[in-house]
């Protein structure tokens, strides 16, 4: 029985964006419930130390949104991450913001961070840009947009890959009194309006909670209470509530937040396009190699650049659990329930990567004997992921 009320960690998306609107807006108030996490710390750093040098470790949300607003604030700086931030590929934002006038030099590998950003006033006002890549970018240079002299005109080219967060950032923007809005299917534009200061709370984060639903879905009987989470949420991640109730867990919602809720039934195998959703990869991988449950998972072009490989660490590291899943095109994940032996004491590598240690630790449920290795890696997004687990009656044996 997994009995638990869990207050979640704010969602380092939506607190990442608000630092940056606050900063450009220059807001007399503070967001408030900003995420105690890594990737919220490095950016809250980042816009207070005025350091020359700004390392924002693995945050791919600081990296970005940083190195546009960077180059519109006046001064020069040095942005760095860790090792594997270093092979991020950032070619698409930084090829932008020079057609629009600015002034950014690799200070390192052509095409990745470190980068030399000297801030100046950018003239230009519309641009193409990929938008098959990372949607960091295209939020990025948005949040620019009502800065700029003439506003911004983006015209995106390719499929457009994580919509949902280029929606979470134009909903901020017009909340905190910018005009942005799609005005084609492909384009997006940006009045020259500025933004205002104006109170806000940052929700709690829906792709920390999906790690709750998965815990729901595999234990045999659980009372989950989630807190933080709104019905008509901003960020994308919330359809994971959807997706979950087709594997049997209902959600209901509260004054304080979701309770979910074991219908006990399973659909035979589970279909799904994670293009709008590739955050929650991991977690339903996982999840439904443990139900036994054939899937066959598209859209996750994306996930070779995130954190680390996600298509390759879940195949390596579900093998150990005795599954065998299969790859097509770098973006598809499939399993239609081949197996094979599993470990006896499965050390499941995390790979600098916070979504391996959390999407792998409920799989403890079935698998006492089961591993982490550097669990340290949740501070990225959920720092008390840990902590949180035990108060439910988890115990993860975790290898420091
Ligand atoms: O804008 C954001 O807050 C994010 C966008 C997504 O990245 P991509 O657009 O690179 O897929 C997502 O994976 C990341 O965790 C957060
Ligand atoms: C991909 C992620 O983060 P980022 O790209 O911001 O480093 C993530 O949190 O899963």
């Amino acid at each position: 029985m997994v009995k638990a009320t869990i207050q979640l960690p704010a969602s380092k998306s939506i607190s990442n964006r608000a630092l940056i609107i606050n900063a450009l807006g220059k807001g007399i108030y503070s967001p408030e419930n900003l995420s105690d996490c890594d990737d919220t710390q490095v950016m809250i750093k980042a816009l207070t130390e005025g350091k020359e040098t700004i390392d924002i470790m693995a945050a791919g949300t600081a990296m970005r949104f940083l190195t546009a607003y960077l180059s519109v604030t006046p001064g020069e700086r040095t942005i760095t991450g860790t090792a594997r931030m270093q092979q991020r590929p950032i070619q698409i934002l930084v090829n932008a913001l020079r057609e629009l006038g600015a002034e950014i030099e690799y200070a390192g590998n052509e095409g990745f961070p470190p980068l030399h950003i000297i801030g100046t006033e950018l003239k230009k006002n519309e641009i193409t840009l990929k938008g098959n890549v990372s949607s960091q970018y295209i939020s990025a240079l948005l949040m620019i947009g009502p800065v700029l002299k003439n506003g911004l005109t983006l015209h995106l080219s390719g499929e457009i890959i994580s919509r949902p967060y280029i929606n979470l950032t134009l909903q901020l923007m017009n909340d905190f009194g910018a005009k942005a809005a799609w005005t084609a299917p492909n384009r997006i534009s940006v009045a020259p309006q500025p933004y205002e200061s104006i109170p806000f709370t940052v929700e709690s984060d829906w792709s920390a909670a999906s790690y709750w639903y998965q815990i729901a879905a595999l234990s045999s009987k659980e009372e989950i209470e989630l807190l933080g989470l709104f019905h008509h949420s901003y960020q994308g991640d919330s359809r994971g509530a959807e997706v979950f109730s087709r594997l049997g867990i209902t959600t209901e919602f509260t004054a304080k937040g979701v309770k979910l809720k074991k219908t006990g039934n399973a659909p035979k195998r589970l279909d799904e396009d994670f293009v709008d959703i590739p955050d929650l990869a991991q977690t339903f991988v996982v999840t439904c190699a443990l139900l036994n449950i054939p899937f066959r998972f598209t859209g996750l072009q994306s996930l070779k650049i995130k954190e680390t490989d996600r298509i390759t660490a879940l195949r390596n590291e579900l093998k150990k659990l005795g599954y065998l899943i299969e790859e097509e095109n770098d973006s598809v994940l499939m399993w239609n329930g081949e197996r094979c032996e599993p470990e006896q004491t499965p050390m499941i590598q995390t790979y600098e990567d916070h979504r391996m240690a959390m999407a792998f630790a409920p799989a403890a449920i079935h698998y006492s004997n089961l591993q982490i290795v550097e669990p340290q890696v949740v501070s990225k997004s959920y720092p008390n992921y840990w902590s949180d687990l035990k108060q439910a009656g988890f115990q993860v044996i975790c290898e420091e």
